[in-house]
């Protein structure tokens, strides 16, 4: 019972909404969310990386109020930071390039915290040690502003902690006591911008979740669409159009013809099997259904034009549609039509006119006289009626002065 209603349930549901706490998708969903994380990314990165130009700036600002001596020695680190910058504004620029954005991001947030690691270990200055801090900082655009993965967050946060603890380490000015400080500092801030930045992973994997489901069901809904337009319009046993169909196809392709319309001149053939009821008595309505299937098969293998087409008009009554075509062309098509489906040579005892299946045609072209479609199918039915009248297994067709002449 349950699996039943899982097959008939092919939407997915809102279960299929949830997250695991660590935030991993299967496989196929982590590439296309790794794709769309780019690109949500690629649209802060400018931003981000300007932010990052102007505290360097800011930064330089406060060396050379501390010493223009100490200036002159750190605008190398500097300027590879804002080289760096630049770098990541031009890789979010490009779509291709994008896959390189969060090693990039991860580039530029090391350089930020080395840079203020090196110069904070050169300067002999009590203000020395505030440049240690840029770890805390660079952590922070890192996992804010650059948006930097969560997973790639949390180890380029370790790596930089570590190479501050290194920095302290080895720094002749700052004490230990001093040193515990700016690490705990350090991991405080770290460890709130992971979390934030944890925070902001879910949401965004939750709506892009959400996203996926909703085109899911959008796609799903199309298919279903199409499955019921053509079910609407096409004959099941011949696979022709049916009568829906043909009365859409045949109004869209005349569309004002004649009266300043977009539509163009069409001839329209309805043809029928002589004698089929006699065929259904003699060898069964099974039968009957194939013989259709077959002649069926012969004007539509024989239309060539992507505006042609066929429908199945009434049970043994078929009709066909030649865009742009003339009645004389119309009249060489309707005898080859006749003659292809009498050569198939399909045995009818019960025919009056012949051995064989045989169809009777009524041909009309589409004139000043008559251009729409109820029209047409009067005057190639009624030419259809004289075919069977003068014998049937014949062409008729009328012409554009309304007389009913046979082939
Ligand atoms: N096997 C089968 N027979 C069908 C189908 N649709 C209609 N028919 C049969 O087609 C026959 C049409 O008979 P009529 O309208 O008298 O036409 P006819 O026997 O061809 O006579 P003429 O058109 O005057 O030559 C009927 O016996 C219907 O039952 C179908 O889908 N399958």
């Amino acid at each position: 019972m349950k699996d039943e209603s899982q097959r008939l349930n092919v939407l997915p549901s809102g279960r299929d909404l949830r997250l695991p706490w660590h935030l991993r998708l299967p496989a196929p969903l982590e590439r296309d969310f790794a794709e769309f994380f780019r690109n949500s990314v690629a649209k802060v990165a400018p931003w981000a990386a300007l932010n990052v130009v102007v505290l360097l700036v800011l930064a330089l600002a406060l060396e050379l109020y501390i010493s223009p001596e100490v200036a002159a020695r750190t605008w190398r680190p500097r300027l590879l930071c804002a080289m760096l910058a630049v770098a990541t504004i031009l890789v979010a620029r490009h779509a291709e390039w994008r896959r390189w954005l969060h090693s990039a991001s991860l580039a530029l947030a090391f350089s930020v915290a080395l840079t203020g690691d090196w110069i904070g270990m050169r300067v002999d200055h009590p203000l020395a040690f505030s440049l240690f801090l840029q770890t805390s900082l660079a952590i922070l655009l890192m996992s804010v502003l650059l948006r930097v993965p969560f997973y790639w967050a949390v180890t380029g946060s370790l790596a930089m902690i570590a190479a501050l603890a290194a920095s302290l380490h080895n720094s002749p000015h700052i004490d230990h006591q001093l040193a515990l400080v700016l690490l705990l500092l350090s991991l405080a801030s770290a460890s709130m911008s992971l979390f934030g930045q944890y925070i902001y992973e879910r949401l965004l994997r939750q709506h892009f979740l959400s996203e996926n489901v909703l085109f899911q069901h959008r796609d799903e809904l199309h298919s279903a669409n199409r499955v019921l337009e053509s079910q609407a319009t096409v004959d099941g046993l011949t696979g022709c159009l049916n009568r829906r169909g043909m009365e859409s196809r045949l109004n869209e392709l005349l569309h004002g013809f004649g009266r300043g319309g977009t539509g163009e001149r069409a001839s329209v053939l309805l043809f029928d099997i002589d004698f089929f009821k006699q065929y259904n008595d003699t060898y069964g309505h099974q039968a009957g259904d194939e013989c259709l299937k077959t002649v069926a098969s012969i004007p539509r293998a024989l239309t060539q034009g992507d505006k042609d087409f066929v429908a199945r008009y009434g049970g043994e009554e078929f009709m066909v549609v030649l865009a742009n075509t003339s009645l004389k062309d119309a009249l060489v098509f309707a005898e080859r039509l006749r003659t292809r489906i009498e050569q198939l040579g399909l045995p009818h005892a019960g025919s009056r006119v012949s051995q064989v299946v045989t169809i009777s045609i009524g041909v009309v072209c589409a004139s000043e006289r008559v251009s729409d479609a109820p029209g047409l199918i009067k005057c190639a039915d009624e030419a259809l009626y004289q075919a069977k009248g003068a014998g049937r297994n014949r062409v008729a067709y009328m012409s554009d002065q309304g007389r009913v002449a046979m082939l």
